[in-house]
């Protein structure tokens, strides 16, 4: 007995030992940007802890306004060094963005975090196969299969929403969501019957979870111990088997038929599957390699798009005044354009809602953190030693009063009402499309999808399947919140990010305002 506690109290004063020997060597080689909150080891550690549980924008948005077009320091779990430099401004941007990959790299940023090497496999650090086809196949099937997107939707809300005249409580607006979203994704992803396999369902909706909470223990483990730990908190390997069982003989299939007949084969069903085929190399045209690719493009999916979903959802239930303008306007669009992408993508004012839910209650607290594999200086002097995190201090700058007028205010209207004055301001006419501020263009003043060469390849799938939903409902549904609250409940901070009140509800019932 005596021994095991010596055990455990040895190992505790080693662990202790590690993190203040490593804390203060790595401090040292960026002590020359400020720090926003403790530079104390123990003080900092609690920074940390407040960060992951509660505000985290809060300390972003602090630094954002001290520091605003310079650098700042500020504690993470999510780096090796266990520290982000932030930046912001114009030029710091600039040059974030166009540095090559050899010097700040996004994929080991990402690897870094997300501890890839062990929770969704080395692949995902060394493969990029899935943006080309995000960008390319995937979404131009919003064009070719929006019907196939919307009979799914349909059929996914009528599975999981209440179906009442009477106001009816929907216990957990967030894990309906999920469900929504990863039956109507799968049904582009692999296509029916599979996109409503329970069994398939889940392994695609659990392996994220599983990937962020592995990459959480994994974090805090030091590296030798990894190897060990690693293989103990990933499920990557077992869930690729099972996935692989119901993903096999499709694959095969596909693989025979397309090495007979050459790029000119006929295709019964045209899904991610088949595009990951062609994309692929013929050495890594196997079963493993596919099915790691489509679970990939799923973990990247799922639980985005199903937080955004919320996140509007609930500002939504909120904000009922709005409800008759969108409603006016998506039925205008879809008497002249029918259910499909364009209609979408002219809906402005549906647009400028879903940005705005974004921006004031979003997850985007950091953008485009990249970690630097050579020692960067950027034009004002500052350095990012080797090893080191760059990031950049989104939520400061999606408050920040000088790019967005009261910016504390939520305005449903507001992207919308400023397309209408650029629109007046424009000597060649009106810019009609209203693209410059929607939700999906880029620009340095707007980070849920990050910027710049790895800007997300899937924002594009991602709002026009959430706007399709949220036409779905407002046509058939009307919601409100418990007690007919006119806010949304609080975010909820996990890992950093903002995230929905796990337990929030909304009340539905069939529609029955005109
Ligand atoms: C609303 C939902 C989504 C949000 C908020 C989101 C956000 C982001 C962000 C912030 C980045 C990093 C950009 C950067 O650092 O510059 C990113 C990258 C990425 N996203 Fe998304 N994303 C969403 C949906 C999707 C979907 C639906 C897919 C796939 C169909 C996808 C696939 C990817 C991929 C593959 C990357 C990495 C790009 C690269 O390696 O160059 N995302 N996303």
């Amino acid at each position: 007995m005596a021994t095991a506690t010596q055990a455990l109290v040895a190992s505790a004063v080693l662990f202790f030992a590690y993190h203040w020997f490593r804390f203060h060597s790595v401090r040292s080689k960026i002590d020359h940007v400020p720090t926003v909150g403790s530079d104390n080891f123990l003080l900092s550690f609690v920074d940390v802890c407040k960060a992951m549980l509660f505000a985290g924008d809060k300390a972003v948005k602090e630094g954002y306004r001290k520091y605003r077009g310079s650098a700042f320091k500020i504690r993470t779990p999510y780096t090796s060094t266990g520290w982000y430099v932030v930046v912001s401004g114009e030029q710091m941007i600039e040059e974030l963005r166009t540095v090559s990959s050899d010097v700040l790299s996004f994929l080991e940023g990402v690897a870094e975090s997300l501890q890839t090497e062990y929770t969704s496999g080395p692949q995902s650090r060394t493969s990029h196969a899935q943006v080309p086809v995000i960008r390319g196949p995937l979404t131009r099937s919003l064009m070719t299969h929006f019907s196939d997107l919307k009979d799914e939707l349909v059929n996914a809300c009528d599975t999981f929403l209440p179906d009442s005249s009477d106001w009816e409580v929907l216990p957990s607006v967030h894990e309906t969501n999920v469900h929504i979203v990863c039956r109507t994704s799968n049904r582009i992803f692999v296509g029916l019957p599979l996109c409503r396999d329970p069994e398939f369902l889940k392994l695609q909706e659990g392996w994220t979870i599983s990937v962020v909470l592995g990459s959480f223990a994994l974090l805090w483990t030091p590296d030798f111990l990894k190897p060990v730990v690693g293989p103990l908190v990933s499920r990557v390997k077992s869930t690729t088997r099972k996935v692989e069982a119901f993903l096999r003989e499709t694959i095969l299939e596909r693989t025979r038929i397309g090495a007979k007949n050459g790029a000119e084969w006929e295709r019964n069903q045209e899904d991610l599957i088949s595009w990951m085929i062609d994309a692929a190399s013929p050495e890594s045209r196997d079963v493993e390699t596919i099915t790691s690719r489509v679970m990939l493009v799923n973990f990247a999916a799922i639980h985005t798009i199903s937080l955004v979903l919320t996140s509007v959802m609930l500002e939504l239930a909120a904000r009922r005044e709005y409800h008759e303008a969108l409603r006016e306007e998506i039925e205008e669009m879809i008497s002249t354009y029918g259910w499909s992408k364009e209609s979408t993508s002219r809906m402005l004012k549906l647009d400028s809602f879903l940005k705005e839910s974004i921006r004031v209650s979003g997850m985007a607290n950091f953008g485009s953190p990249r970690k630097a594999m050579k020692d960067f200086t950027f034009s004002n002097g500052i350095t990012i030693p080797a090893g080191y995190t760059v990031t950049i201090a989104a939520s400061g700058i999606h408050a920040d009063p000088e790019i967005y007028e009261d910016p504390m205010d939520f305005k449903g209207f507001r992207f919308y009402d400023m397309n209408q004055k650029d629109a007046a301001n424009q000597e060649e006419g009106p810019d009609m499309e209203g693209t410059r501020n929607q939700s999906t263009s880029l620009d340095p003043t707007w980070w849920a999808f990050g910027h710049g060469r790895h800007a997300c390849p899937g924002r594009s799938f991602a709002l026009t399947e959430v706007k399709a939903i949220l036409c779905h409902l407002l046509l058939n549904y009307d919601l409100k919140l418990p007690n007919d609250a006119t806010e949304p409940p609080p975010g909820f901070w996990f890992a950093g990010q903002r995230a929905p009140q796990p337990g929030a509800k909304i009340l539905f019932r069939k529609r029955m305002t005109a």
